[in-house]
């Protein structure tokens, strides 16, 4: 699916207009504070019920106002196996609302309203690539399983739902570890519902991380990059796999009763980057870095294209961040994926730099205070 149709309410500046975008690449060029990350933000919001850039919603609805909304029209776009080009009809609306004062989120598919967020979202596979993307290699596992289990989320129908199980028996399972006096039956219980819960998780990741690797091997014999040889993805599960996770639960008891919650699982579970044996954050240039989480997007793009699902990929600001050379093998790779692209820029956009050989169809749009107007040549 892709988005060719935004319109929000009180989302920060945002004019309410409603606007239409190209199923391919949107290009969207203004000065600074004009509001063209807020835009990517609200097509965010769509795809991930959330922000990307903050964690608050109150920070995103406009100043003074108590709730957000953002409309989206969705239309079959590239994707499918036939990569049929866009009908110009609407396959799906899709809506979210957050009144910040009540903390309430509603949710709309169709005219319908939904309760889980996943029923939303797997209409619009969206994926950022901004400043803070970088933290895939640099920062901690955290933001490596979020990356895995996105992608995990669109390959497995079923994840979401054993992913919230397994957030609600650990949650009980660290109360019991938080206790003085642990009830062994009880105990038994929870460990049982937990590990097959884990094993669940632990195998939908499995089955993604194989595609993924798949993926990211055959984009790596495309490029030229010397410093990709000797580079390792390994995924680990959480605990050690040679051993089950119930064994592994029964010899740590006394270590997860100490700490007070749960050590053992899949909310430890990592992608673990190295390059000649060493972490690659510490061994790689920032550049080099940057070039690695670039690949894996992709990659994760690839995974979801052989499916029929078509990203919509939210770059903002590249240029600030990578040299023309790796915004253009980005640019061009997602084209050849047939994505739904937007990309931000504060000057009038070059897309004979992004695009050198064939020039995909575009449509330019320039920014000016939270208001889009096409515009039909670059400047
Ligand atoms: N909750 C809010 N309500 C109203 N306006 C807001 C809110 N939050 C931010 N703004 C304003 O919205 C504008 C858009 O910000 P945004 O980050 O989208 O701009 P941008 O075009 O991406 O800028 P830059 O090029 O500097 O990254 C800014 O002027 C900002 O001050």
């Amino acid at each position: 699916m892709a988005l060719v149709k935004l319109q929000s309410e009180n989302f920060r500046n945002l004019s309410p207009a409603p606007v239409s975008f190209s199923p391919s690449i949107n290009l969207l060029y203004g000065a600074n504070g004009s509001g063209k990350t807020s835009v990517l933000e609200a097509i965010g919001y769509l795809g991930l019920g959330r922000s990307f850039r903050v964690s608050r919603h109150q920070a995103v609805v406009s100043h003074g106002q108590h709730k957000l909304t953002v409309f989206g029209g969705l239309d079959q776009g590239m994707s499918g196996a036939e990569q049929k080009p866009s009908s110009g009809e609407l396959n799906h609306r899709v809506g979210i609302s957050r009144d910040v004062t009540a903390k309430e989120t509603t949710l709309r598919v169709d005219g319908e309203a939904v309760r889980n967020l996943s029923s939303l979202a797997r209409h619009l596979p969206v994926s950022v690539i901004d400043p803070g993307v970088f933290d895939i290699v640099a920062g901690g596992p955290g933001k490596r399983r979020q990356f895995l289990d996105w992608a995990v989320f669109h390959v497995e129908p079923s994840f979401a739902s054993v992913w919230q199980q397994c957030q609600r028996v650990t949650s009980q399972r660290n109360q019991i570890l938080r206790n003085g006096r642990i009830d062994d039956a009880l105990m038994k219980v929870w460990d049982s519902q937990y590990t097959e819960l884990a094993e669940r998780l632990t195998q939908a990741r499995n089955e993604t991380f194989r595609l993924f690797t798949k993926a990211f091997h055959s984009l790596l014999g495309e490029i030229d990059a010397p410093w990709v040889d000797g580079l390792k993805l390994d995924y680990y599960v959480g605990w050690d796999a040679s051993q089950s996770l119930v064994e592994v639960l029964r010899s740590h008891r006394e270590q997860e009763q100490k700490m007070g919650h749960t050590l053992y699982g899949p909310n430890r579970a990592d992608i673990r980057l190295r390059y000649q044996g060493r972490p690659v954050a510490e061994t790689f240039s920032r550049g080099q870095q940057k070039t690695l989480v670039i690949l894996m997007k992709i990659a994760q793009g690839m995974v979801l294209s052989d499916l029929g699902k078509q990203v919509t990929f939210l770059l903002d600001d590249i240029n600030a961040e990578l040299d023309v050379v790796h915004r253009a093998m980005l640019a061009q790779k997602l084209h050849e994926l047939r994505c739904q692209v937007f990309v931000t820029s504060i000057e009038a956009p070059r897309p004979d730099e992004l695009w050198r050989h064939t020039m995909p169809e575009y449509r330019l749009f320039h920014v000016e205070h939270g208001k889009l107007t096409e515009e039909q040549e670059p400047g």
